[in-house]
């Protein structure tokens, strides 16, 4: 049997759930021309299933999709730091012939005092085979933990380095020139601190918000213990059962709310071609469970 089940909103969105609360896919609309009830209704789906997935969006250039982001929140800069050349500069370009790849599991941008909302993410140039992007639950991994490591983590903070990923790149490539990003540029990465559990601020949910690709410890505490408790929650969040993956096809987009979720994409396409666009809407200052 199926686990699909072809369910029609209420709000008239065409949307196939992909398992009971986590990733749907969206059929038959256009990013381009949606009303404002369909905008609605997107905005709350992305809130209730984390990741949507929209096929045959062969319209949408990247004044569409800008201007469709537009219409779900505050468009960002493409990126704090990276520079990505000859494109608008809402749009972050990962280009596998320029390094652009995301071969580790990580939440957009949380080096930042308020990370991304949501990111929007356009296939411009798909290799032949492979090239899938993973997507975890951030919050069913969280509430799947035991009761009283749920209870310990609460009260945690970590520190988020974007100079792990982006420093070298800052240094060298930008010469210490970063972009201008919610009124600050970006000369240096300063880390910065965020709880380990956030509370999704339209959801009220808690989730996980720890990511390999820019935590660098947990605050206040050795440094084995640190590594020790990350690596617990690492293997949870990315446990199969948390997880959907997304087998690109040309005119694909998808969205994700980086509040509940982190994602992965497979560099198992050799030297084959991959360009992908993203476009960030603005967040908040994540909220721990103990001042929600
Ligand atoms: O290339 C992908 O599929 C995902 C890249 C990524 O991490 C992002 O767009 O935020
Ligand atoms: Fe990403």
């Amino acid at each position: 049997m199926s686990i699909l089940s072809e369910r029609p909103a209420a709000t008239g969105l065409p949307i196939t759930p992909l398992g009971p609360n986590f990733g749907a896919e969206l059929h038959g609309i256009d990013l381009g021309r949606l009303d404002d009830d369909q905008v609605l209704a997107l905005r709350e789906a992305l809130v209730a299933y984390k990741v949507l997935f929209v096929r045959g969006q062969h319209g949408l250039d990247d004044a569409a999709q800008i201007e469709f982001g537009r219409r779900l929140g505050e468009v960002t800069v493409g990126h704090p730091v990276h520079d990505s050349g000859d494109v608008a500069p809402e749009v972050y370009s990962l280009d596998s012939q320029d390094n652009g790849f995301a071969d580790v599991w990580h939440t957009d941008v949380t080096f930042v005092r308020r990370p991304p909302a949501i990111s929007v993410l356009r296939a411009v140039v798909l290799p032949p085979t492979g090239g899938d992007t993973n997507w975890a639950d951030s919050q069913l991994a969280y509430e799947s933990l035991s009761p009283g490591l749920r209870a310990h983590i609460d009260t945690l903070t970590a520190v988020h380095d974007g100079s792990r990923e982006f420093g070298y790149y800052l240094a060298q490539r930008r010469q210490g020139q970063g972009n201008l990003w919610e009124g600050e540029v970006f000369t240096s990465l300063t880390p910065v601190e965020h709880p380990v559990v956030r509370v999704h601020p339209e959801s009220g949910r808690k989730g996980l918000f720890v990511n390999p690709g820019f935590t660098s410890h947990i605050a206040g505490v050795p440094e084995h213990e640190s590594r020790g408790l990350l690596d617990i929650l690492y293997a949870h969040l990315t446990k199969p059962e948390h997880v959907v993956r997304h087998r690109w096809q040309a005119g694909d987009v998808a969205l994700w709310d980086n509040r509940s979720t982190a994602h992965y994409a497979n560099r198992d396409y050799g030297d084959q071609h991959r360009v992908m666009h993203r476009i960030t809407l603005q967040g908040d200052v994540p909220v721990g469970p103990a001042t929600a």
